[in-house]
């Protein structure tokens, strides 16, 4: 018999997931699929791959990349930390908790490269389209492989998409914004906050990016920062010149309206409102259609399109937790694919309903702790169904809580707190730049700790 063959598309750290699953079940002598994973950057790494490019890559394929030069973790390491490769097996010891972009593009990089998966991504190649045979119960996935200049296609029993959701950005319009005689520019093509210094800026939205590139932009010394909301202010006690004000309303010239009646004149404008879902590759009727929720929309389990079981999304939810989600998500669609999990006598309705039922309870509140508990259970459920290490979620969880309990204390240094790795069990040492965290995001700086 010949063997099944799967495509992942991406790989960022949940194709990366993927791939580890694939490669942790063929050392425990599984037979496992054929697996090849396309990658239109020419390294792995997803959104952590940092470039300096904005606009087209070198290859004319539109950048990936949507994080900036001095970019920190946003959340504590304890909660996305991979229960099969810790910080600490990494690093030979225990970090600080919140790292900078580099140090966890190492540690990203670090279980893979140990997994010796390289060799199955095809890099420089992105996925040009995929189709569905209902004949050969197939997918034709076509490509464009920059290196050769030469597009191909190939068939699969399965097609794992992991392209993200964080890429695309969301660009509203404002009146006066062709007229507008600063620089306007979206978070996903935000790099150095040196840009902005002696600046006064307005941060449009009220999200982890505004609150994350505006207190950038401020420790890297914008004279002021001004953001603005459209449904709840973000309530954090901001240095004196941060202002929050409600919804933009026009702009002319240099001056932004709000709806409240006053003004500000700025020479930026960050849009810091949001990203899409999108995928330019897929037809119609293999399209994930959902916002950005907790919840997504026709994922069975949250991976298994419930139009076409054999095609998966990997990581398509709203994140607070992430490598680990990621995890719990390829182990499982591991299984979906290898057998190991039965998806034969799951009919089309009994999915829907797994659907309805998710988005239900994601309803019922939308606090962050109550998202994080939803998601700490999603995983749970996730991990109980496969052999993924299992690991203290509830210890994760806490960690998240404590964040956000540090954040309503002191939003522009909430990255001195340290936490325990439930992993270890080790607490993370003292952060040793009070928080001007980022100032030096050297990876040699950080692991002095
Ligand atoms: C500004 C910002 C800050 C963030 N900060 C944090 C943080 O501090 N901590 C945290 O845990 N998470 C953070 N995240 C969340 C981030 O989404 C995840 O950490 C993670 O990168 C998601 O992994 P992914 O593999 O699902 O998607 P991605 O990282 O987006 O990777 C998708 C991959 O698919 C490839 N791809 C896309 N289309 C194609 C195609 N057509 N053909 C071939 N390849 C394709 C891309 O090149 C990319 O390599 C942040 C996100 C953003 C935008």
């Amino acid at each position: 018999m010949t063997k099944k063959r799967v495509a992942i598309i991406g790989a960022g750290p949940s194709g990366l997931a993927q791939l580890r699953a694939f490669q942790s079940a063929a050392s425990k002598g599984e037979e496992v699929p054929e697996v090849v994973c396309f990658e239109k950057q020419d390294n792995w790494g997803g959104l952590w791959n940092y470039t300096w490019r904005t606009g087209l890559d070198e290859n004319g394929e539109p950048v990936h990349c949507s994080m900036y030069r001095y970019l920190w973790s946003n959340g504590p390491k304890e909660g996305l930390e991979f229960a099969d490769y810790s910080f600490e097996e990494h690093f030979g010891k225990q970090i600080a908790s919140y790292p900078p972009r580099a140090v966890l593009f190492d540690y990203i990089e670090g279980r893979v490269l140990q997994a010796g998966v390289r060799d199955q991504i095809r890099f420089n190649t992105a996925v040009r389209w995929v189709s569905y045979d209902e004949g050969t119960g197939l997918f034709t996935v076509t490509v464009h492989d920059h290196t050769k200049d030469h597009v191909y296609s190939e068939d699969f029993d399965h097609v794992i998409c992991a392209s993200g959701h964080f890429s695309t950005p969301n660009v509203p319009y404002y009146e006066g914004f062709e007229s507008f005689n600063g620089r306007l520019v979206h978070a996903h093509d935000f790099r150095d906050a040196r840009e902005f210094s002696g600046k006064d800026i307005l941060v449009v939205g009220s999200s982890y990016s505004a609150e994350d590139i505006g207190s950038q932009c401020w420790k890297y010394g914008a004279k002021s920062i001004t953001s603005c909301y459209r449904s709840a202010p973000m309530g954090f006690n901001w240095p004196d010149n941060w202002e929050e004000k409600p919804a933009m309303e026009k702009v002319s010239g240099n001056t932004v309206h709000f709806s409240d009646g006053t003004s500000k004149e700025v020479q930026a404008i960050i849009l810091c409102t949001g990203y899409k879902h999108f995928f330019n590759f897929l037809p119609d009727d293999l399209r994930l259609k959902t916002a950005n929720r907790l919840a997504t929309a026709d994922l069975y389990k949250g991976v298994a399109f419930v139009n076409n079981p054999k095609l998966f999304y990997l990581g398509m939810q709203d994140q607070w937790f992430t490598f680990n989600m990621f995890d719990a998500q390829a182990w499982w669609v591991r299984d979906a694919i290898m057998g190991k999990i039965d998806l034969s006598g799951v009919t089309k309705e009994q999915m829907l309903a797994d659907v309805k039922e998710r988005e239900e309870r994601e309803e019922i509140d939308d606090d962050v702790k109550y998202a994080i508990l939803y998601q700490a259970d999603y995983i749970k459920e996730l991990v109980a169904e496969t052999d993924y290490p299992s690991f203290d979620i509830d210890g994760a969880s806490e960690a998240f809580f404590q964040w956000k309990k540090h954040k309503a204390e002191d939003i522009m240094g909430f990255r001195n707190n340290r936490y325990k790795s439930v992993m270890t069990g080790t607490m993370a040492p003292v952060h040793h730049t009070p928080w001007k965290d980022a100032l030096d995001d050297s990876m040699a700086a950080y692991l002095q700790n």
